[in-house]
């Protein structure tokens, strides 16, 4: 199976704070690659390192066989890379226009794409998310934090890239619509072919959809591995790793660091 993205003990961080040591990390082609960590680990400056948003002081980055090391955001999402930021306004992918309506947003986004293949798009994106179709002339502003979201990856989509990178994209929202994401995430891999990098706290429904997993403890690989063999015990025990005493919390309750 060929790799999409590779990351080879790649040291990171911003300016002279030093927040990832020594990481390696690869995505298959077709994979589903889930990062887990307690807060603070360093998981959103790893997918940061990716498209030149954090620092990276060595190792090497690799998107397809090509060198992507410390490449600029707007090079890497062209080659291929669309990454939606935990934050509402999203990066790497286009933003969310508050005065345009969803339909609009998605037509926004296909800039440079022939009429007919951005129609297709903007369909395939509405098979993903149901909802965006139902909610196709609703304002931006308007739309509550999960339609965002959805409408923040849809609008990466847009652009079919290789690979999706999704840091924490169910945080703060109810549990029904958390189950929904992450039929979606499966969707966009089955469907629509696309190898997904998924940062997530919400660890165990990850794990049903990842093929493999990674956890990130201070700045290093921790596990990595099948991710239906990662445990709720080996999770635990790694989020809180000496500092265990007692009752065992579970990883859901790992402190902030
Ligand atoms: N732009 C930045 N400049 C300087 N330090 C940063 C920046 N972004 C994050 N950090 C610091 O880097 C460390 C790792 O943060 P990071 O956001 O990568 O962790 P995380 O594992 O994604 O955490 P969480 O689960 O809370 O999102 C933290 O100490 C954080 O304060």
């Amino acid at each position: 199976m060929s790799e999409i993205l590779k990351i080879e003990g790649v040291e990171a961080g911003y300016g002279k704070f030093h927040v990832l040591f020594g990481v390696d990390l690869v995505v298959k082609a077709g994979e589903i690659v889930v990062l887990l960590g307690p807060n603070g680990a360093g998981k959103s400056t790893l997918l940061n390192s990716v498209v030149g948003m954090a620092d990276v002081y060595s190792g090497r980055i690799v998107l397809m066989g090509q060198e992507i090391t410390g490449r600029p955001p707007h090079e890497v999402t062209k080659m291929g890379v669309a990454y939606v930021m935990q934050s509402p306004n999203n990066f790497g992918t286009p933003n969310i226009f508050g005065e345009l309506t969803v339909y609009e947003n998605l037509v926004a986004a296909s800039a440079g794409i022939p009429r007919g293949e951005a129609q297709r798009r903007i369909e395939e994106v509405f098979e993903i998310f149901p909802k965006l179709r139902e909610l196709r002339e609703r304002k931006g502003k308007f739309l509550s934090g999960g339609e965002r979201q959805m409408l923040a990856i849809g609008l990466g989509l847009m652009k079919k890239p290789k690979l999706l990178m999704l840091d924490e994209p169910t945080a703060g929202l109810a549990p029904k619509l958390v189950s929904d994401f992450f039929l979606a995430i499966r969707d966009i891999r089955d469907k629509l072919g696309i190898s997904v990098l998924l940062v997530e706290q919400n660890a165990r429904k990850a794990l049903e959809i990842g093929d493999r997993a990674y956890v990130l403890v201070t700045g290093r690989i921790k596990y990595s591995g099948d991710a239906k063999s990662l445990s709720e015990d080996k999770l635990a025990e790694l989020f809180l790793g000496a500092e265990t005493g007692g009752e065992t919390p579970t990883y859901a309750d790992a402190p902030r660091r």
